[in-house]
Parts: structure tokens; C-alpha cells; sequence
């Protein structure tokens, strides 16, 4: 038999969403439930396995063929950049990327250039680039309001979802920058290798989209 088709998926808040998603397809993660603290896992009635990864990491598997499918956010597909297919916007991890400042605090105002602190800069650079804004930035790891609170930054650029965090921290949206939800990555390699196999489950997923959005 061939080697099993290597899907991977993002650790964390998609991982949900994802293998509700594989289910309703009629694969069987019972695996993937059970995992424990392995993270390659076979689904049973497939001739797939499921690595499960950090989000950069899904992408960098996926680049460099070691895995051949993929799922992984649109946030970090505008960060990483990576020379993949991406086949589908799979509609679930929704919400967006904003600029967001303190209360109060209008961030055009004034000459000085600006520090904006961000898990994302890349993205932060090329919103401030289409301004033509000349501004600085600083790599914040996670639990990134706390930049402008502390005084670090004049602004953030990250995600928000429900908004609570920036809330509850004090912080509102300045600006949206662009929506941001799970997308279906593909290898290059793999889509012509591995067609037969890897078409129909494309289709499949395209189907359960479509029918998604009829209900
Ligand atoms: N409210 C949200 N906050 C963060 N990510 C979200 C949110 N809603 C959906 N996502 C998506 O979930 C993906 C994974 O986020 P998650 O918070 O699980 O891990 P992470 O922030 O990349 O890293 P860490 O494991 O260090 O928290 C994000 O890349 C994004 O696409
Ligand atoms: O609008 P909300 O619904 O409040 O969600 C947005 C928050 O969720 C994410 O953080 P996460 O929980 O991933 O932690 P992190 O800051 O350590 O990345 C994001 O960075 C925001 O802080």
C-alpha cells in the first residue's frame, strides 16, 4: 500500500473544528480524540494520518512536502507567506485582523513615527506600507494589548474575535484590516503525485462547503 496521505492540522483553536469537520466526512478520528500526547495519528477507515502542529509549523510541513494536506489559518498563511495551493476557505476559526489602540488615543494624530507591536508584523508592515506610513514595529509573542498598556507600543495589530480581550484590556479597534478564517493548504508535489487521492477529498470538502452553505 502507499504511504498514507499526511494531513496537518493546526494545534488548538482549530483543532475542533477541524476533525468535527473530518467526521462529518466519514473519517474516522477516533485516533485523533484519543491522542494522549502522540502526534501522528492514523485515521482508521483511510489510508490518511493526521500530524498535529503549531500553526507556522503546518505551513513549513506542508511547504516542504513532509506533509501533503494542510490546515492552518489565513493569519498565518499572510504572515509566513509559502509556496503551497491554497484550495479552500474552510469557514470555521473565523475573525479578523485589526489596529487597535488605547481608549482615547487616535493613532494618525501627530508627526512622531509610531511603534505598533504585533505577533503578525509582516502583516502589520505591508497594511502600514499601502499607507505609505513610515512606522516601527516589535515582535510580541502572545498576550500582545499588553504592548500599548505597558507603554511599549502606540497600537497593536492583531486578531480579534469576539472583542472581549481588547475590551476588557482597555483597548478598541482603530481600524480592520482584512478577515481571517481556515484555509485548505495543498503541496505542490503532492497535488501531481498524489492526484487520484488527493482530488476526490478536495471535491468532498468543496461538496460539504457547498452544502454548508445551502442549510
Ligand atoms: N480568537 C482567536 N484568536 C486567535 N486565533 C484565532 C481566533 N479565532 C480563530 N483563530 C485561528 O486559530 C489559529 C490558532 O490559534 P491558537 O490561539 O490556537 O494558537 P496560536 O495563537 O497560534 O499559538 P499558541 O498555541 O501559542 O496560543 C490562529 O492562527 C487563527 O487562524
Ligand atoms: O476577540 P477575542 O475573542 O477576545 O479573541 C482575540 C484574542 O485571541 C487571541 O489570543 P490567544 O487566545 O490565541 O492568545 P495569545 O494572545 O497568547 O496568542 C488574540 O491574539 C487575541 O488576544
Amino acid at each position: 500500500m502507499m504511504k498514507p496521505i499526511r494531513i496537518a492540522l493546526t494545534k488548538g483553536r482549530l483543532e475542533k473544528d477541524s476533525i468535527a469537520m473530518f467526521e462529518r466526512l466519514g473519517y474516522d478520528c477516533t485516533a485523533v480524540r484519543e491522542k494522549g500526547r502522540r502526534l501522528i495519528l492514523p485515521i482508521a477507515n483511510a489510508n490518511m494520518e493526521v500530524v498535529l502542529a503549531k500553526a507556522a509549523d503546518v505551513a513549513t510541513y506542508v511547504e516542504n512536502g513532509v506533509c501533503d494536506i494542510g490546515i492552518v489559518g489565513k493569519d498565518t498563511i499572510m504572515e509566513m507567506g509559502g509556496t503551497f495551493y491554497e484550495v479552500a476557505d474552510l469557514g470555521f476559526g473565523r475573525c479578523r485582523f485589526a489596529l487597535a489602540v488605547s481608549e482615547g488615543v487616535d493613532f494618525y494624530a501627530g508627526y512622531h513615527t509610531r511603534c505598533v507591536a504585533s505577533k503578525y508584523v509582516n502583516v502589520a508592515r505591508a497594511f502600514f506600507e499601502r499607507k505609505n506610513m513610515d512606522v516601527n514595529f516589535v515582535k510580541i509573542e502572545g498576550s500582545v494589548e499588553l504592548a500599548p498598556i505597558l507603554g511599549l507600543s502606540d497600537a497593536i495589530v492583531d486578531i480579534v474575535e469576539t472583542g472581549v480581550t481588547l475590551r476588557e484590556n482597555g483597548l478598541v479597534v482603530a481600524e480592520y484590516i482584512t478577515d481571517v478564517s481556515a484555509r485548505l493548504i495543498v503541496n505542490i508535489a503532492s497535488l501531481k503525485l498524489r492526484k487520484a487521492e488527493i482530488e476526490p477529498f478536495i471535491s468532498e470538502i468543496e461538496q460539504y462547503l457547498a452544502g454548508e452553505d445551502d442549510a
